[in-house]
């Protein structure tokens, strides 16, 4: 690699060790000098380097002078260092810096360098706040959403003691929002907040706060632009606010499958350092209403009826989904109906790949062009369009039908309902889950938590679509027929009946979390809609491969 010429050069102490510092455009580098025991002082020739270490300067955080008391430590080791003898006062500078400490986990650490020189200091802080400022994709105001009632209830803790510092410390300015109801942040962003001010947006809490956001982003850059959400063939324009999450929920799957790890400090670090990674979503329309959007999970049956169960049980926190995960199972209920939907055939990947979307995925850059104006496949079976391709149908009975637009990793499933998936390839898979033993079920869903492919099962297929329809056996008006007849024969909806062994003949869509309220759907994916600060998951880290922090 071609070596970049230096912007600055000085020997300075770090730790009360002699130390070659470099800043180049990119990199700021510090070797460390051993001096030899008689040897000229200041002599680079004579000198043995050890230890180096680099630091991206797109990875600093901030650069400040720091106060040195007269007559410390590093005084008379300088002096005795470098043989100087003349009186000297030091001055240092510190510099605040992302350290990777594995598992995709990131933490802020602080290096001071010690100068005999004040010119010399002052002109190292000065160089690193230019070099800073040339970083334009570096979030200065931001507008924060905290929902305080989010997985644990630790949001407003953990934005206070964890990230509020570090955003201070990264001089960003910052208004906070604490929700005090579900729906606060979406209709904020939708009609009031004024969006001129800020560089982007930040969610503390969940999945379900995180769509909250998009939702309202969504909804005010399509009023902006004149789109009408309800038009399911609209070409939606795109939202350019960024978003971070902070994760506090209960799944926090878009925080893990965007970054590879849900640690608050991590996201931070990720949101003051400018990243930027763009984002798929789904749009779901009921005939020609608009219901949501989801950037992760669309699940019908399993993940629909955990979801609905797990509702009545949020006091238990993220391990209602645990206890209605297990109910659900036990009930074994399947579904009837017809999926339809538009085949992928332009891109690059498959659901089936060993290959994974990582940062500066390759198949997202050469995605294939945007699906707008959508267009829905006329009637249930099979129909043509000349201009997309053909459309296929599929009629049975499922146990789960599940669309990731995106891997779906979280804690729970770490390679996630779809390990193949792509943050930004304008595509979804498609996961059916047709009627099987309760054994069956079960060696599929542990699959998800082992490295067996939880596809290669007779009863599991895996498409990859562009959009998808899905048309229940029964249809909602025929449903309020049911429910007519059995209000009157119990006195109450039969599922809400726990004696009743009528099983309900429809279940409902988990939507990012959300319940919808049709069982009819269609969806188009709308590629890279969406922004966040976060890189994707990085390959190989580099504490993996040993030279982090950066030691070279
Ligand atoms: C037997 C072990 C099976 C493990 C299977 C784990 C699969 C987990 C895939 C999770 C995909 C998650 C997709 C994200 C959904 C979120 O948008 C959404 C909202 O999140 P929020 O509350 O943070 O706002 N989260 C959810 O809908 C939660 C889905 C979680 C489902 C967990 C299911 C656990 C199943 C346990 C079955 C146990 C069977 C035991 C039989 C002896
Ligand atoms: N102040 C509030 N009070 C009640 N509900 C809220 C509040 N703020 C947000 N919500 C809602 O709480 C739901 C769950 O939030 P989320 O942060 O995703 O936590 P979890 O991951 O535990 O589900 C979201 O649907 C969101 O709309
Ligand atoms: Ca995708």
């Amino acid at each position: 690699m071609e070596k970049q010429p230096s912007v600055l050069t000085s020997l300075l102490l770090v730790k009360s060790r002699l130390f070659e510092v470099t800043l180049n455009r990119t990199l700021l580098t510090w070797k460390e000098v051993h001096l030899r025991r008689k040897k000229v002082s200041g002599n680079i020739s004579n000198r043995l380097r050890f230890g180096v270490h680099s630091v991206p300067v797109s990875e600093i955080i901030a650069v400040r002078e720091t106060e040195v008391d007269k007559g410390t430590k590093a005084e008379g080791k300088w002096q005795k260092m470098t043989h100087i003898t003349i009186e000297t006062h030091l001055c240092a500078f510190t510099v605040s810096y992302v350290e990777k400490t594995g598992q995709h986990r990131w933490r802020s650490s602080n290096m001071t360098f010690f100068c005999s020189d004040e010119t010399v200091c002052q002109q190292w802080v000065r160089t690193l706040k230019e070099q800073l400022s040339l970083l334009t994709c570096r979030p200065k105001h931001l507008l924060v959403y905290i929902n305080p009632y989010g997985g644990k209830q630790q949001g407003k803790q953990i934005y206070e003691h964890k990230v509020a510092q570090l955003f201070t410390l990264a001089s960003i300015s910052t208004d906070v929002i604490v929700t005090e109801h579900a729906n606060h942040a979406r209709d904020h962003l939708k009609t009031q907040a004024d969006l001129r001010k800020y560089d982007g947006i930040v969610c503390v809490g969940g999945d379900g706060m995180f769509s909250e956001v998009v939702h309202g982003l969504i909804a005010r850059t399509q009023s902006d632009s004149g789109v009408d959400l309800n038009d399911s063939q609209a070409k939606l324009a795109q939202c350019n606010l960024r978003i971070g999450i902070i994760p506090a929920g209960s799944t926090d799957c878009i925080c893990y499958a965007t970054v590879g790890v849900n640690d608050p400090v991590t996201s931070a670090l990720h949101i003051i350092v400018g990243d930027s990674q763009p984002m798929d979503v789904c749009s779901v329309h009921h005939h020609n209403t608009f219901l949501k959007y989801s950037v992760s999970l669309l699940g019908y049956g399993f993940y629909g009826d955990v979801l609905t169960d797990s509702e009545k049980n949020r006091w238990m926190g993220p391990a209602r989904y645990d206890f209605s995960g297990f109910k659900t199972f036990l009930s074994h209920h399947y579904y009837e109906g017809t999926i339809s939907f538009l085949p992928a055939t332009n891109t690059l990947g498959s659901p089936r790949d060993s290959s994974r979307c990582r940062s500066g995925c390759y198949v997202c850059q050469h995605r294939v062009k945007d699906i707008s104006p959508i267009k829905w496949g006329e009637g249930g079976d099979v129909s043509e369009n000349e201009f997309e391709g053909e459309w296929k149908a599929i009629k049975g009975k499922f146990l789960a039908i599940n669309a990731a637009s995106m891997s779906c990793a979280c804690p729970r499933s770490p390679k996630g309902l779809s390990p193949a998936a792509h943050l930004a390839d304008g595509t979804t898979d498609i996961i059916l889950v047709r009627k099987c033993s309760r054994l069956n079920f079960l060696r599929h869903l542990l699959r998800h938590t082992s490295k067996d492919d939880q596809f290669d099962l007779t009863f599991v297929e895996v498409y990859r679509v562009k959009k998808f329809k899905f048309t229940p056996k029964h249809c909602d008006s025929e449903l309020s027929d049911i429910r007519d007849v059995r209000e009157n024969a119990f006195g109450q909806i039969c599922r809400d009946h726990p004696s009743c062994d009528c099983t309900p003949v429809n279940s409902n869509w988990n939507c990012d979390g959300e319940i919808l309220e049709h069982a009819a759907i269609e969806v188009g994916v709308h590629c890279q809609l969406i922004k966040l600060f976060a890189r994707g998951i990085e390959e190989n880290p580099p504490f993996e491969e040993d030279v982090s922090p950066s030691a070279v």
